[in-house]
């Protein structure tokens, strides 16, 4: 069993708590992947108290120089992506190639921001004095706590660590528990690649209590956040009560339009994959599919004869095509939201059981499932779910397809499926979501371009590309007279 203390000023020490944390495998409950600490709230405080002192000499540093470190570990993390995507694989359940990919991503997410350390930082304005140069420059906000959630363990830390420290920031970090063994991985590579003490510190433990602290903790100066949008509003008011910066990410109920002219079988498959890969647990899946009443019935019946075909088991297995849901509360609120479904009057057309035969009830295993006859009001058509449900909308034209897909306190991202390019620009301008896709599934960001929703999906900021730059940096106006 593979065990990780926490990471504070460059070395790996043992919580005073005397209790840890087993992180287990949902496609194999007795297994047991590996164990972490169970943080108390002061060795967050002493973690983020080495990161104040770092401060300073980290962000003296040049870009390149910053750059140097995050290139090294992008080096290591490829050289071990089997080894780390193995173990996301036991952890959190998604199959390995996906496993493999986000590991992938997050390689390239570290060369993407070590490149930056030589972009250009700033613009010069003209003033309104004919002998003064004005200009901005960027300073970092200082020590950020980076709180995150167990369905990217590799990408979702990368994306949030990378920006911090090449734009000068140090960092405290708070990996979700049920991914915190392959979260310790990744800090494994920043130590190899010799970062400076106290740069990159991880405290692992209980959100209620070391996340908690990273909000309540004065000397961390900035906080980014993904997850729930209950937890999220906690962080968000949190960190405003005491003046910290902050930025969120949170959930999405992310529509999927199919219009009568669509390449219905790209539309399926796209279907497919956004919706119930990795269990539908992104947040960016796609949960609500759209469809014109004239092609109903065709569309309907693929989605249904391709779902059958769908082998679910553990993420390891070459024939595995969909994973477990994360753990047992995941799982529960799956099936629970199956019932919801049931309930209100939708029908359901495919699934709705946990498996147990052949040995799926070793793990947390649930049928892909879909209900037809869904109605805007329902709880499955407005709250996320994090699984691999899809509810299935029948609707006259696209006007009446974009105000049901609008119809939701969530906008994170959303689909068309069209062949019209008149419908796509409409799509374009009218549908409220951060991430608007043309013929492309809701799920799966590119690392260089901004990412993050409307209404309750975010702190309305974005992350990841050059958007980073806004949240990891704050901007100085220089003014200079001759
Ligand atoms: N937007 C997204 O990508 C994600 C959305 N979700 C949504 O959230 C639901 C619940 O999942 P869950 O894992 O409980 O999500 P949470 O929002 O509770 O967890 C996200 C992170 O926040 C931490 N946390 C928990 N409480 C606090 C707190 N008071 N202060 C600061 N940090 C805290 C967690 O720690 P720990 O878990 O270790 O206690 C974890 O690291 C899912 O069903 C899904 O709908 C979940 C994950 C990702
Ligand atoms: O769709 C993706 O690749 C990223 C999704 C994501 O960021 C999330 O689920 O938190």
């Amino acid at each position: 069993m593979i065990q990780y203390a926490n990471y504070i000023n460059g070395e790996w020490q043992s919580s005073n708590s005397g209790k840890t944390y087993q992180s287990i495998n949902p496609a194999s409950i007795n297994e047991v992947v590996g164990e972490v600490e169970y943080s108390l709230a002061e060795e967050l405080d002493t973690a983020a108290s080495y990161a104040k002192q770092a401060r300073t000499d980290w962000e003296k540093l040049t870009g390149a120089a910053r750059g140097q470190y995050l290139y090294k570990t992008a080096d290591i993390l490829e050289s071990r992506l089997e080894e780390i995507a193995e173990i996301m694989t036991k952890e959190m359940g998604k199959t390995l190639p996906e496993a493999k990919g986000e590991t992938a991503r997050g390689v390239a997410i570290l060369r993407y921001y070590a490149g930056e350390g030589l972009r250009e930082e700033g613009d010069v304005i003209p003033s309104t004095d004919a002998d003064a140069l004005m200009l901005t420059k960027r300073a970092p906000i200082g020590v950020v706590g980076v709180i995150t959630p167990w369905n990217f363990p590799v990408a979702i830390p990368i994306w949030k660590i990378a920006p911090a420290l090449i734009y000068g920031n140090t960092v405290v970090f708070k990996p979700a528990l049920e991914a915190s063994v392959t979260a310790a991985k990744v800090i494994e590579c920043f130590n190899e690649a010799g970062l400076p003490n106290g740069v990159v510190n991880m405290v692992n433990g209980e959100g209620e209590v070391i996340g908690q602290q990273i909000v309540d903790n004065p000397q961390i100066n900035g906080i980014t956040f993904t997850g729930s949008d209950k937890t999220g509003k906690i962080v968000g008011q949190g960190a405003l009560n005491r003046g910290a910066k902050y930025q969120l990410e949170m959930g999405g109920k992310n529509p999927v339009i199919v219009t009568k002219d669509a390449d219905i079988d790209l539309a399926v498959d796209a279907t497919i994959s956004g919706g119930l890969r990795s269990t539908g647990q992104k947040c960016t899946a796609t949960s609500r599919v759209i469809i014109e009443e004239s092609i109903y019935p065709t569309f309907t019946e693929k989605l249904l004869k391709k779902v059958k075909e769908i082998t679910v088991g553990n993420g390891l297995h070459p024939d595995t095509w969909m994973g477990p849901s994360v753990s047992e509360k995941q799982l529960n609120t799956v099936l629970d939201y199956i019932e919801i479904g049931k309930n209100e009057g939708a029908t359901l057309i495919h699934g709705g059981n946990r498996l147990m035969d052949n040995g799926l009830d070793q793990g947390f295993f649930v049928e892909p499932t879909i209900f037809e006859n869904v109605t805007t009001d329902m709880r499955i058509a407005q709250e996320e779910i994090f699984g691999p449900v899809l509810a299935l909308m029948k609707v006259k034209d696209l006007e009446e397809a974009l105000t049901i897909a609008n119809d939701v306190d969530f906008g994170l991202s959303a689909s068309i499926f069209t062949t019209n390019i008149q419908k796509m620009l409409t799509f374009i301008d009218d549908m409220e979501a951060g991430m608007v896709r043309i013929n492309a599934e809701s799920a799966g960001v590119e690392l260089q371009a901004p990412f993050g929703g409307m209404k309750k999906s975010s702190s309305h900021s974005r992350e990841q590309g050059q958007a980073a730059k806004e949240f990891y940096t704050n901007i100085k106006t220089v003014f200079i007279k001759g």
